[in-house]
């Protein structure tokens, strides 16, 4: 698993790397050939000796056979030097002319080059000190972000030949670069670059010796030009920076061009990081949020309501990387349906469809993510067979922490579309029996679709609130409520909660979610010999959705929350604004898109250790559900 399968073959995009045909000599002067002829090199060492000897063998063949240029290497040419027509060069001294040429396009072009570089990648390239470092410092560039974005050795040597392909400048720089990286290593006589580091080390340097020194002077270089860039950006940031009142925000949002909102955001956040050096000493604290806040709901396109709740919740660098994440869709993952097959033979069907796949993680068995596929995931003859389920990595994680085991009782409380049921029933091996219950008829026949085409046996599908199943049955060794919420965990997949999830949303799902939470701790027996546990999640990041529940059913029933077993996820919070939670909150687990690349989640794991209704619950429950009534 892991490996990419070959499905057709890559078509041949050029010559690789070193396969590539290295553009005719060039020759900074007839002095070496001179010399050898001479015999006066007297100071070269043997294996030098021996390199000058071929090229200086290769430059007398080549002096004897007048070329021709390439046609890259002419349009080159004749695209900076408009007037110089094709050139035969049949004389040394114009080959190095010819050479003086190259040499200075390719500088031009090598400095542009890394003047975009420099743009793009900012802290990442070396300053260009002479010639040769420039070349070094591109090809590192590009191999550098090729290992950022992933890519491999191969995918780099792709680039190189794609630009061959499709322009005719990069493949001139790169056939002209190498050709000189190749120059500086059979002839260390002829380099300039290192050659002050030469005089200062000793002429037995190991080649790999000297490479580790010119890394360290890169990263030195690296080193020095992010510090300046942050130097700048700091500049450039913070009291400089004047608020804009409400009507000039307002005449803002109507221009098209958000590149001021988002410079003004990222100078906001800045400032915020360390309030108390970077302030304008004439605004508060709130001054600098209640823009922050506008701007970003006008950048990613929230409701005001919904930002506030956002910013109480992250640190303001944290909030960015949330809502960049929120808009960027998570990997399509899938889970083994075990009642069918194994994930390795899964994995290998897949596979030899021209899928291309690894499994989700070590925490996993089940899952696989899928990278990209030539077949469409969801219709494979696997697929229809059942033996996998389109599922978000994260909404493996409350099964999981339930921990279903053979021949209990279980119920799913809120179960459509049946991704957790088909998962329990997996676990259980078939064994037991399990109710699949949903207040919502029409989804309650996805439910069945889905058991039936996993091979579900155990299962009971049923529709009924939630809230009062308890007058249905009770007694159940698990319960799994995975609640109905706002879904703020999964705005990449429903960009709509931005602006459509309002205060009264969050407090209608809020009560709803107590009401639930109650009812769920009420169906678990605890007395239960196998379980007595209850699970309770929902795909929101806000508090008012999780902890706040939590915190209310420990408050109102006879549980305790203990471990989710899953070993990832941050900590619950115990403590929000001016809310105190029971400490044990940090059991529950809090998961983020930007933190670990799958939906906002939260899963907490409750024991249930008494059936006894604790009373003064029964007075507050009466009072909540007057509070609830008037809110409707
Ligand atoms: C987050 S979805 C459940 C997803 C499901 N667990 C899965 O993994 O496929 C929440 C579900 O709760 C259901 N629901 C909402 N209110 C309910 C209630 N009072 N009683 C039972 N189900 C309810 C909705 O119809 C919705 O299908």
């Amino acid at each position: 698993m892991g490996r990419k399968a070959l499905f057709g073959e890559k078509q041949k995009s050029g010559p690789g790397r070193k396969a590539r045909k290295q553009s005719d000599p060039v020759f900074p002067g007839l002095s070496i050939a001179n010399d050898f002829k001479s015999g006066n090199i007297p100071t070269l060492k043997r294996k030098r000796k021996k390199n000058s000897k071929n090229k200086a063998n290769k430059m007398v063949k080549s002096l004897s056979q007048p070329k021709q240029l390439k046609p890259e290497f002419e349009s080159d040419v004749e695209s900076d030097n408009a007037s110089d027509e094709t050139v035969r060069i049949g004389s040394p001294q114009s080959d190095i002319e010819e050479s003086n040429i190259r040499r200075k396009v390719s500088k031009d072009k090598t400095t542009e080059k890394m003047k975009k570089a420099k743009k793009f990648k900012l802290s990442l390239v070396p300053v260009p000190e002479e010639e040769s470092s420039e070349e070094d410092a591109e090809v590192e560039t590009r191999n550098l972000s090729a290992v950022l974005e992933g890519e491999s050795d191969s995918d780099v040597a792709m680039h190189e030949t794609d630009s061959e392909n499709g322009n005719n400048d990069m493949s001139f720089n790169q056939q002209d670069d190498e050709g000189e990286d190749e120059d500086r290593d059979e002839n260390d006589v002829t380099s300039n670059e290192d050659s002050s580091d030469d005089e200062k080390s000793s002429d037995d340097e190991l080649p790999i010796e000297r490479a580790s020194r010119k890394l360290q002077r890169k990263q030195k270089q690296i080193a020095k030009l992010a510090n300046e860039e942050l130097m700048e950006t700091n500049v450039t940031n913070g009291p400089e920076l004047v608020l804009p009142d409400d009507e000039e925000i307002k005449n803002e949002l109507g221009a098209s061009d958000l590149t001021l909102v988002k410079q003004r955001i990222s100078d906001i956040i800045y400032i915020l990081s360390d309030f108390s050096k970077r302030k304008d000493p004439n605004k508060s604290r709130t001054d600098y949020i209640n823009v922050l806040t506008k701007d970003l709901c006008s950048y990613y396109n929230y409701n005001e309501y919904l930002m506030e709740r956002l910013i109480e919740l992250f640190h303001v660098s944290e909030l960015k990387e949330f809502l960049e994440a929120s808009e960027v869709e998570r990997p399509v993952t899938i889970r083994t349906n075990t009642l069918k097959t194994r994930r390795r033979d899964l994995a290998q069907a897949l596979i030899n469809r021209g899928v291309n796949l690894d499994p989700i993680g070590k925490w996993s068995r089940v899952g696989l993510i899928i990278y990209d596929s030539q077949v469409p995931i969801g219709a494979t003859p696997e697929y229809l067979a059942g033996h996998y389920i389109l599922q978000g990595t994260a909404s493996l994680l409350p099964v999981m922490a339930l921990c279903p085991q053979e021949n209990e009782r279980i119920l799913d409380m809120c179960a459509a579309p049946g991704a957790k049921t088909s998962h329990i029933a997996a676990i259980m091996k078939n064994t037991g029996i399990l109710f699949a219950n949903d207040i919502n008829t029409d989804r309650c026949k996805a439910i069945v679709g889905n058991l039936h085409r996993m091979g579900v046996v155990n299962s009971v599908v049923c529709s009924h609130d939630g809230r009062k199943f308890t007058s249905v049955l009770t007694g159940f060794d698990r319960v799994l409520l995975d609640a109905p919420c706002s879904g703020t965990g999964i705005i990449s997949k429903d960009p709509a909660v931005k602006s459509n999830k309002e205060e009264k949303d969050i407090k209608h799902f809020s009560h709803l979610q107590k009401q639930l939470i109650l009812a769920a701790i009420d169906c678990v027996d605890a007395n239960s010999k196998t379980g007595g546990y209850i699970v309770y999640s929902t795909c929101s990041v806000l508090i008012e959705e999780n902890e706040w529940v939590i915190d209310y059913a420990l408050k109102k029933r006879n549980v305790k929350l203990v471990p989710t077993g899953i070993d990832f996820g941050k900590e619950g919070f115990i403590k929000y604004r001016e809310h105190r939670f029971h400490p044990s909150l940090n059991l529950t687990r809090r998961f983020y898109p930007h933190s670990h690349n799958t939906d906002g989640f939260f899963v907490a794991k409750l024991k249930k250790f008494s059936n006894i209704i604790p009373k003064s619950s029964s007075a507050d429950g009466k009072r909540f559900v007057i509070a609830l009534i008037r809110e409707m």
